[in-house]
């Protein structure tokens, strides 16, 4: 079994727990009583390379990365850096996030919110949207097509926006085929953890010019920053570096400084 393989059996057991408890008629109905979610298409096509900044407290390849006593507290300092989104980690097991997470961080800043899980279900698109997301995630390698093209599909009935998260070519062929336009470009092979940071520039250049391009994983600082901009990454999603750094709002404001920079490549769009 691949990690990527037993992580998901792990979010099918707790997601029944879940299921149990609030039966899915039930949470559907709760959900669509939400406030609608942001224009997240907007906010990601504005000027400048974005930074889109990560809650995530552990990692399967690196254990605890950091105690992160106040979530809320992480992803203000991340709003007042200047992140054009906030990534929460929701998936409990391998990265220790929870719904609560999202809930203190939905209450704490105004930015639009992702949630970063394992995504399988309709359950978990709907109750992403009843804790406020804006943004789901979608792992191409996690689900047979079929399913990707359902999950997208009740991702933006719901009016949220799917980030479709690929690693080769094949799965940007995939993505697109499912009618994504935003895709995100791993550095990390979910099966083996292995980091290569020159995926996104062997992908990127291949996506339609209109396809929102984001570059995920391995952001160690402005440098990285520039790399995946010269690649064509209209933003960057960016984790361990923030909640190792110290201090969080310095540390995105240096990314997102980068990005605004007239020497920074933009987007050809
Ligand atoms: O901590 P990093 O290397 O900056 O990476 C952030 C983000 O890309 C990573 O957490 C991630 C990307 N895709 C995922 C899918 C599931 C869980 C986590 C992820």
């Amino acid at each position: 079994m691949t990690v990527l393989e037993s992580i998901i059996e792990g979010v099918r057991e707790d997601l029944a727990v879940r299921e149990a408890a609030l039966p899915f008629d039930v949470l559907r109905e709760k959900a669509a009583k939400v406030p609608p979610p942001q224009d997240v298409m907007s906010a990601l096509r504005s000027p400048g390379v974005g930074v889109i900044a990560e809650v995530k407290r552990r990692s399967p390849s690196k254990g605890a990365l950091a105690d992160i006593p106040e979530p809320a507290e992480l992803a203000v300092q991340y709003e007042l850096g200047g992140a054009r989104a906030i990534s929460v980690l929701t998936e409990q097991r391998r990265f220790g996030g929870s719904l609560e997470d999202f809930d203190a961080v939905r209450a704490a800043v105004g930015v639009p919110l992702l949630r970063k899980d394992f995504i399988v279900s309709p359950y978990q698109v709907h109750e992403a949207r009843l804790h406020g997301a804006d943004l789901v995630l979608l792992i191409v390698a996690a689900l047979e097509q079929n399913a990707l093209v359902s999950l997208l599909d009740r991702v933006e009935s719901l009016g949220m926006t799917a980030l479709v998260e690929v690693h080769t070519a094949e799965e940007a062929d995939r993505a697109l085929e499912a009618g994504a336009s935003v895709i995100g470009v791993n550095a990390r092979n979910l099966h083996t953890l292995e980091v290569d940071k020159d995926v996104f520039g062997r992908i990127a250049p291949g996506l339609p010019f209109d396809t929102i391009k984001i570059a995920e994983s391995g952001v160690t600082g402005p440098g990285d920053l520039m790399a995946y901009a010269g690649a064509g990454a209209d933003a960057v999603l960016v984790g361990e570096s923030l909640v190792t750094s110290g201090d969080p709002k310095v540390a995105v404001n240096k990314l997102v400084t980068a990005g605004s920079h007239p020497a920074c490549p933009r987007p050809s769009r």
